[in-house]
């Protein structure tokens, strides 16, 4: 049996009063294996930025279970849970959520710089990650002197510079302009095919999603339909029109309702 990254065990997130309960996440259980590229659609308000902020440790389910690599995050003590936060998990936002006050190169550098990692060999990883997201000459530039690309590119060395085991990406090309979302999500599955690296991304764009092995759809907090690319003899445009179809299918007939 393959081994599994992450394990999503009956999920439950309510939000609000017992009198008017919002059954966000509705016991939903799934697994990530190592080296995925996963991704997870659904309309609006189904449940899947709580799903990702759940595994972040960002919001507490209120039930079930989140296992990285067999341990349960909920039993992490204080040590466990900044380790988690900071070098396990690595999280891309839609808006990018640099630091306006700090270079680009002290933006990526950021979590590692908390976390005591030696010097040489963050410099080590920085110039790597610099030259792969092509960021080089933006290293000294502030976040307000940057396109929204670099911006998100600028992002995703930082959520890789500390070596996660997962990135979690919430809308990560939902800021960006079609070229630029292309470039990243090319990145992303670079990252992906080359050095085995996990991704967990939340999309509401066929385009990125097409980029995916395999793709959740949830509703009501639920899992109700899954694909899976098949990597030997399904092209990317192929596996691009089966997610539309079912964005069709499941949207009401518009793609762009998921
Ligand atoms: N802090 C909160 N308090 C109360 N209800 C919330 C809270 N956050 C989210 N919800 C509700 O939980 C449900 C799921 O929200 P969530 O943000 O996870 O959905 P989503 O699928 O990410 O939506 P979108 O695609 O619009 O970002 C929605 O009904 C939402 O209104």
């Amino acid at each position: 049996m393959e081994n599994k990254l992450l394990e999503v065990i009956e999920l439950q997130k309510v939000y609000g009063k017992k009198e008017s309960p919002t059954n966000a996440l509705d016991g939903i259980s799934f697994d990530v294996l190592p080296g995925e590229f996963l991704g997870i659609m659904g309309p609006s308000g189904s449940g899947k930025t709580t799903l990702l902020n759940c595994i972040a440790t960002i919001i507490k389910p209120t039930a079930g279970q989140v296992l990285l690599s067999g341990e349960n995050i909920s039993a992490f003590n204080s040590k466990d849970l900044a380790q988690y936060r900071g070098s396990r998990i690595g999280y891309l936002f839609q808006d990018f959520e640099l630091l306006d006050n700090l270079t680009g190169k002290e933006n990526i550098i950021l979590p590692i710089s908390i976390h005591g990692i030696n010097s040489q060999e963050a410099d080590k990883r920085l110039n790597e990650l610099s030259e792969y997201f092509e960021i080089t000459n933006v290293l000294q530039k502030f976040p307000s002197q940057m396109s929204g690309g670099q911006k998100q590119r600028v992002a995703a060395a930082r959520c890789l510079i500390a070596n996660p085991d997962i990135i979690l990406a919430d809308e990560p090309t939902g800021a960006l302009d079609t070229r630029s979302a292309r470039t990243l999500m090319e990145k992303l599955k670079g990252m992906n095919q080359k050095d085995e690296r996990t991704v967990l991304m939340v999309t509401h764009d066929a385009n990125a999603a097409s980029f995916c092995s395999r793709i959740l759809f949830i509703q009501d907090g639920i899992i109700f339909h899954e694909l899976r690319r098949q990597t030997n003899d399904e092209s990317q445009d192929e596996f691009y029109d089966r997610i539309l179809q079912v964005m069709a299918q499941l949207g009401g007939g518009s793609a762009n309702v998921l």
